[in-house]
């Protein structure tokens, strides 16, 4: 990789003779950096079975990619064994990594650095690439200030051992449209179907009033308002023919959430319409757009990938048969980073103290801290470790960085947990009174996937 192609190699824990790892932004085609950009996309798309895109689909990518300001990591053979291969020029590993804001409860907003794709060459699997790249990626963040990293998972049994906790969880939905679809609740407000296009502008908008009401939320990437706006389809990255829109308007007549859908054929065995993108800033435009959705002339089924774990649909549904769950599965997986700075950075349900003895393989945010929450405010000082340094003595409660990860947002309790055999009691009632200090004033869910 020379110095032609734009990026130069990094200082790091790949200064072996095997490995030279690069950071760079994303270029676009004519920039000095295109070739490095274009090859290290093309092996993230192959280590995700992606198909092999064109130059105008990688370019599309490349844009989003410096509007979300992604870092690209790229891990390069530094000499590559015979002329068979993908060429030195391809990376055997990517990582990409990007900045944003996570809801920690009451509206608090925290800086999250978030990790993504995330791939290592079938050749070179199995060597602790992975794990070089993101124990020196975790610390870096950390050293940047940052107090937590988040991901979403291809599979749930790789990353805990990095310190990731699961902090929400979403299921895929079947719901019967027609005429068993009815809710017992009025909705209140009026749904419009609108031109995707508006939501260009509006999506944003709307999204970021959930993104402040919702804990377990992260800022979304720049692809989502491509995507609700009809500019990005999945396919190409073209032109989104299959999308309509539709918007709820509240009483006083002004948007609080959208729905962007497509429907799936007539091939389908019963008309079925998929949800693209269901963001509702109201309680009134949640159950509003179902109800939309519900009501959509010839259609059977309504489906969707990304519903809450904790929805209220079925508890508004006259019939709650009439919904059904056909996946439920992990979605955002959070790591703190730095435990002081986490956990006075979120909300709290109630006050009150309690000493934390959290263990991390990485040693980023291990210690004993004295958490204390006062005015629904948190401030968490490390102390000295337990007398005669045995391990969790001191502490009201013994947990690994996962598990505080996995509490950190209220997607689940400490006593649920401790029911898991995660997490140690060493003080009687210290349980019950961690349950109501992590609760937060409403379900965590998370609508960004990256
Ligand atoms: C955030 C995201 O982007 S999620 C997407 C993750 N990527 C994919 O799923 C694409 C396909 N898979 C891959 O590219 C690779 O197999 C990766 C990235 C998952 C793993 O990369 P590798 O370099 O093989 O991992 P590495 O050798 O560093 O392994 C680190 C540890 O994780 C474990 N591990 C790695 N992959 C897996 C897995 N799929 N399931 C369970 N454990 C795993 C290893 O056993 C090792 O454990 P240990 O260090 O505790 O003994």
């Amino acid at each position: 990789m020379g110095a032609d192609t734009g990026p130069d190699p990094q200082r790091g824990p790949f200064d072996d003779d095997a490995y030279v790892l690069l950071r760079f932004p994303a270029a676009q085609p004519g920039e000095a950096g295109w070739p490095a950009m274009r090859a290290w996309a093309l092996a993230g798309q192959a280590g995700f079975y992606d198909r092999r895109h064109d130059d105008e689909y990688l370019a599309k990518c490349a844009a989003l990619f410096a509007a979300d300001g992604r870092e690209l990591t790229g891990l390069y053979e530094a000499a590559p064994s015979g002329p068979w291969g993908l060429g030195a020029d391809v990376p055997v590993a990517t990582f990409a990594t990007l900045r944003k804001t996570l809801n920690a409860g009451h509206g608090r907003l925290v800086p999250a650095h978030l990790v993504t794709w995330v791939t290592v060459r079938t050749s070179h699997r199995r060597r602790g690439l992975l794990r070089r790249m993101m124990s020196a990626d975790l610390a870096r963040a950390k050293a940047d200030g940052v107090p937590v990293a988040a991901l979403t998972a291809s599979e749930g049994a790789i990353y805990r051992r990095f310190g990731f906790g699961v902090a929400t969880a979403e299921r895929a939905v079947t719901v019967d449209a027609g005429p068993r679809f009815r809710l017992a609740v009025a909705a209140g407000g009026r749904v419009e179907m609108v031109e995707p296009a508006v939501l260009a502008e509006l999506g944003p908008q709307l999204f970021d009033r959930v993104h402040r009401r919702t804990p377990g939320s992260v800022g979304r990437h720049e692809r989502y308002r491509l995507a609700a706006a009809g500019q990005f389809a999945r396919s190409d990255g073209g032109e989104d023919r299959e999308l309509r829109a539709a918007l709820h308007l509240g009483d006083d007549g002004r948007p609080d959430g959208y729905v962007t859908y497509a429907f799936l054929g007539w091939e389908a065995e019963r008309p079925t319409v998929e949800v693209r993108d269901l963001v509702a800033a109201t309680h009134s435009a949640y159950l509003g757009l179902w109800e939309f959705l519900g009501s959509l002339d010839l259609i059977e089924r309504i489906v969707w990938k990304e519903a809450p774990a904790d929805d209220p649909l079925p508890w508004a549904l006259a019939d709650p048969r009439v919904m059904s769950t056909t996946e439920a599965r992990d979605m955002l997986w959070l790591r703190i980073l730095d435990t002081e700075a986490a956990l006075g950075a979120r909300g709290w349900g109630s006050d009150g103290g309690l000493t934390l003895r959290v263990e991390d393989q990485l040693g980023l945010a291990s210690g004993t801290f004295r958490l204390t929450v006062s005015g629904g405010t948190g401030a968490a000082e490390r102390i000295e470790s337990a007398p005669g340094g045995v391990p969790g003595a001191g502490a009201d409660l013994v947990l690994d960085v996962a598990d505080l990860s996995s509490l950190y947002c209220g997607g689940v309790g400490p006593a649920t947990l401790a029911a898991a055999g995660r997490i140690t009691e060493h003080r009687p009632g210290a349980l019950r009174e961690a349950e109501a200090m992590f609760a937060l004033e409403r379900p965590a869910h998370c609508l960004t996937h990256f």
